[in-house]
């Protein structure tokens, strides 16, 4: 839009644009915008207020005379004419005279006829040839003056609101619509001087920042890309809890490669009237296309994206629907080189409509976890980068009493701290204040989930459990890493893959998986005598395996060389399993995983130095690496001919 373009009617935009450092003279249109706009309004104002003035009030050359004055001007035969309305009376001489109150002669006049006036005033005005109209031109004036008058406060309000709205970026709903915020891509957010966001921003989330690398590097070098005939991921889901930095990572991902970012609330489309929302998608697509390469980033994409069949109210719903089924439309119609990448975040991965993450749609997704405790720290840092602090603020002991705190929350918590210090006009933000400001945080931060220190204890010890005996099978997996973050509904994790892709299975190795896999409710049990509820998916696990063993892998000599739990082919000729087979197979996998939950116990009982050594390292860092868990286990690690070794 140029500058002096006059108001254009259009759909308010429920998304952001934000362009990049590179793109000034966007930026400063922008400006010179806002201030073409302050000043018509400014001059709408005046005009309308001197307006209403000289016709309210600018009637000082009729002076005001007495009734007394008047009665004589009509005697002498002096009035020509007269306008009246009830009791007030308008005219005009025939001859000037001399004002009464000074101030030279006048021949137009005002004045009042008192109401006890008994003065046959009809008869004297007709006898002395005086024209009289009953509809004084002074209520004409005074209906527009009115009007006008009426019409202060709203021409106040719109100003205002147009202010308002311009400020908010198009917050405000409706503001924009009137006003034709419309156009090319505004890069609001981006005020003058506000440093483009990058990976250096982002701390804690070391691999998801590298899954994007791809991204960054395709946005940067498109022609690259499209030269190669490459296709690229359309869309990005990010998923986490809230507060872990998902909008900040899509900010930096477009910052990185020097891209605009349009930002919108999935919550903001279906907020309208039915068909808005599909429109508005179609709208911010195309935007972006015109500017491509470019990011557009959704966020809550749950509130639109849940699986259907929801309870939603039947209107809801089929916004809902509608609105989804243009952003999958869109993003079918991309062809892949155009440089549009859609970037979705939720914290309900679990109930989104597959749909989303078909192939060519949402078909990466990318979990974001809450910092472990080096997480933390650096997140401490880069909020701390403009804060001075006191020589005794110690960050490192600052992350290790926030385990379970997000992004979002350390960030609350430096700044805190600081609000702190400028109230104690201390020139510095010293241990104290951090650890005043840490209590309001997590007296304010309900929603994170801070675990009780004898739950991570637990979970600690539960994960090493699973852990060690990994790293204490010969020919087991390696274990890669270990974290007592909770993930998802996972209190911890700990991960193993083989070195080189496998394709069959010995004995050994599979009986190995399930001592891993119940090394966890194994070190619960011999560290505190009981097991709790956090081991669902390990004994998921660990009776998949066994089946397998015993009905497909004829690994128990009772069951034998037979393939005892037909497969879909085989049922579809009619084959089952007879009901003496289960029971032996159930059998059979008892027998095999109560073998392998007594070694699991009596190894770590044997080991139990070791796995004292890995939980309370654990505590201490959160994760563990494979280097580090295998150093801290003290054991070294075997590595075949031909790998490249650990440590
Ligand atoms: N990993 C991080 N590194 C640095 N700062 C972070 C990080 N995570 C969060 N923050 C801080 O917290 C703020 C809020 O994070 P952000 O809005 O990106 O979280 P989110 O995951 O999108 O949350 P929500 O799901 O509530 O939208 C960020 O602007 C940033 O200041
Ligand atoms: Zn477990």
């Amino acid at each position: 839009m140029s500058d002096a373009a006059p108001p254009r009617k259009a759909p308010d935009q429920p998304w952001r644009a934000e362009g990049t450092p590179d793109e000034p003279p966007r930026r400063s249109g922008r400006l010179r915008g806002g201030k073409w706009w302050g000043l018509l309004a400014t001059a709408v104002i005046v005009f309308v207020l001197a307006y209403v003035g000289l016709h309210y009030f600018g009637r000082g050359d009729e002076p005001t005379i007495s009734y007394t004055q008047f009665s004589k001007e009509v005697g002498a035969g002096n009035v020509a004419t007269i306008y009246s309305k009830g009791d007030a009376i308008q005219g005009e001489l025939r001859d000037p005279r001399p004002n009464p109150e000074g101030g030279g002669e006048y021949t137009k006049f005002t004045t009042q006829r008192p109401a006890f006036a008994d003065d046959r005033l009809w008869q004297n005005l007709s006898s002395h040839g005086v024209t009289v109209t009953a509809r004084p031109v002074v209520q004409e004036r005074s209906l527009l003056a009115n009007v006008l008058i009426s019409l202060i406060p709203i021409a106040v309000l719109v100003v205002v609101w147009v202010f308002a709205a311009r400020r908010l970026g198009g917050v405000l709903p409706g503001a924009g619509g009137l006003f034709g915020r419309r156009g090319p891509p505004k890069p609001v957010g981006l005020r003058p001087g506000t440093e483009r966001t990058t990976f250096a921003d982002v701390a804690g989330i070391d691999e998801v920042k590298g899954e994007l690398d791809d991204v960054v590097d395709f946005l940067e070098h498109p022609d690259v890309y499209r030269s190669m005939g490459a296709k690229l991921p359309r869309g990005v889901l990010l998923s986490g809890p809230p507060g872990t930095g998902k909008t900040l990572l899509a900010r930096a991902v477009a910052g990185e490669a020097g891209v605009p970012f349009f930002s919108a609330s999935a919550s903001e489309f279906i907020e309208m009237i039915v068909g808005v929302g599909a429109s508005r998608v179609r709208e911010l697509f195309a935007e972006a296309r015109k500017v491509a390469p470019s990011i557009i980033f959704i966020d809550e994409i749950d509130t639109i994206g849940r699986a259907r069949g929801g309870s939603a109210s039947m209107s809801g719903h089929d916004e809902r629907e509608q609105t989804l089924n243009q952003i999958l439309t869109e993003m079918d119609g991309f062809s892949g080189s155009e440089g549009v990448i859609v970037i979705a975040a939720t914290n309900r991965a679990d109930i989104l409509d597959p749909a989303l993450t078909r192939p060519g749609r949402f078909d990466r997704v990318v979990t974001v976890a809450p910092p472990d405790r080096a997480g933390r720290e650096a997140i401490l840092r880069i909020h701390t980068r403009q804060i001075p602090l006191a020589p005794d603020v110690d960050l490192t002991q600052m992350a290790r009493v926030t385990p379970g705190m997000t992004g979002a929350d350390l960030a609350n918590l430096a700044n805190e701290a600081a609000l702190l210090a400028v109230k104690r006009k201390q020139p510095q933000v010293t241990a104290a204040d951090l650890s005043e400001a840490l209590e309001k945080v997590q007296l304010g931060a309900e929603r994170t989930l801070i675990m009780p220190e004898d739950d991570r204890r637990r979970t600690a010890y539960h994960e090493s459990g699973h852990a060690l005996l990994g790293m204490l099978q010969p020919g087991a997996d390696p274990v890669r890493k270990i974290t007592i973050v909770p993930r998802g509904r996972a209190l911890g994790v700990t991960m193993s893959t083989p070195e080189v892709e496998r394709y069959a299975h010995s004995e050994e190795y599979l009986r190995g998986r399930i001592i891993g896999a119940l090394g966890g409710m194994a070190a619960e049990e011999v560290v505190y005598g009981v097991v709790t509820t956090g081991a669902e998916n390990d004994l998921e696990q660990v009776t998949n395996i066994s089946r397998g063993m015993v009905a497909r892998w004829g690994m128990s000599e009772r069951v034998g060389r037979l393939s005892a739990l037909p497969s879909d082919a085989q049922q579809a000729y009619g084959l089952s399993a007879a009901p003496q087979t289960l029971d032996v197979i159930d059998a059979e996998m008892r027998r095999i995983v109560d073998e392998c939950y007594e070694e699991a116990c009596h190894k770590l009982r044997e080991h139990r130095s070791r796995l004292d050594a890995l939980a309370e390292a654990l505590l201490e860092h959160e994760t563990l690496e494979e280097a580090d868990a295998y150093r801290i286990a003290g054991i070294i690690r075997l590595t075949k001919v031909g790998e490249d070794g650990g440590d």
